[in-house]
């Protein structure tokens, strides 16, 4: 299990999802989910394909409105933000999206100034090319800054992405499978790269996966959504105790380590 982070401040929640509710026509998705995210945690999210985990991101991100329920992300109240609170928000909320979503005919040094110069279009070259070489030692790839992403391994570009991520210094990030389609060694090296942005940044994360190796390894605390709930939440211990029949079927389509 993942060593006790000292850095969290159980004081401080960064997010508070009460009886969320949330469905499309007949489709019940979400069915009265709750969820506290503390400042410095981080929160692995699992649930089988089509649970409703994106749509609650896109919730906290005020891209999709609830039928009911409160979500309160950094003290605001989503539903009650305009449009301007939105994009402020949005810009504390970093999205690390499943195929790192780089710009393919831009350098990576392109592709991380990209966000700067459309975010903080008052910051001169010599911040910005501080910040990119900041954020690239803190991903491990400085060597990359010239080349083109298609140079670049799997693993290197997810990197990139969480880097990408980094740059405009987000207090929550929101992984979306991060480990997915990568090695098993390479799946170690995300995870630990997970745990480095969280000790270093002091961001508060929310992990949404279906590698158990990776809740294990990332997660602080651990949330089962099931038929639009969560049906257990505490650390990987407590909810993958033996012979919890609920939860079984995720150890019957996942490796271990
Ligand atoms: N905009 C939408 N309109 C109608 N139905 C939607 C919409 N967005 C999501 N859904 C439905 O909500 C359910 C949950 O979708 P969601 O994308 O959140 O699943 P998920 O848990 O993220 O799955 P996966 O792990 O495959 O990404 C699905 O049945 C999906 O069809």
């Amino acid at each position: 299990m993942k060593p006790f982070t000292h850095d969290i401040d159980w004081h401080e929640t960064v997010i508070h999802i009460q009886d969320l509710y949330k469905s499309f026509g007949d489709n019940h998705v979400l069915q009265g989910v709750h969820l506290d995210l503390h400042r410095g945690e981080n929160i692995v999210v699992l649930g089988r394909s089509g649970t409703g985990k994106s749509v609650l991101i896109k919730i906290i991100a005020g891209l999709l409105k609830p039928d009911s329920g409160t979500v309160r992300v950094l003290g605001q109240d989503v539903d009650q933000l305009d449009t301007a609170g939105l994009r402020d928000l949005r810009l504390k909320l970093g999205f690390c999206f499943q195929h790192g979503a780089l710009y393919d005919s831009m350098t990576v040094c392109e592709n991380l100034a990209f966000p700067l110069k459309r975010n903080e279009p008052g910051m001169t070259r010599a911040e910005r090319d501080r910040r990119i070489d900041l954020v690239l030692e803190a991903v491990g790839l400085a060597h990359t800054k010239n080349q083109m992403p298609a140079e670049l391994s799997g693993g290197q570009r997810k990197r990139i992405g969480i880097a990408r991520t980094l740059i405009l210094r987000p207090e929550i990030m929101l992984y979306d499978e991060p480990t997915a389609g990568l090695d098993p060694i390479t799946c170690t090296e995300i995870n630990n790269l997970i745990n480095e942005v969280q000790g270093r940044f002091k961001t508060s994360s929310i992990i949404i996966t279906h590698d158990l190796t990776c809740a294990k390894a990332t997660g602080d605390n651990i949330a089962v959504m099931k038929e639009g709930r969560f049906i257990r939440q505490g650390n990987f211990n407590e909810v993958f105790s033996d012979g919890d029949e609920l939860i079984r079927e995720f150890y019957d389509y996942n490796f271990i380590q």
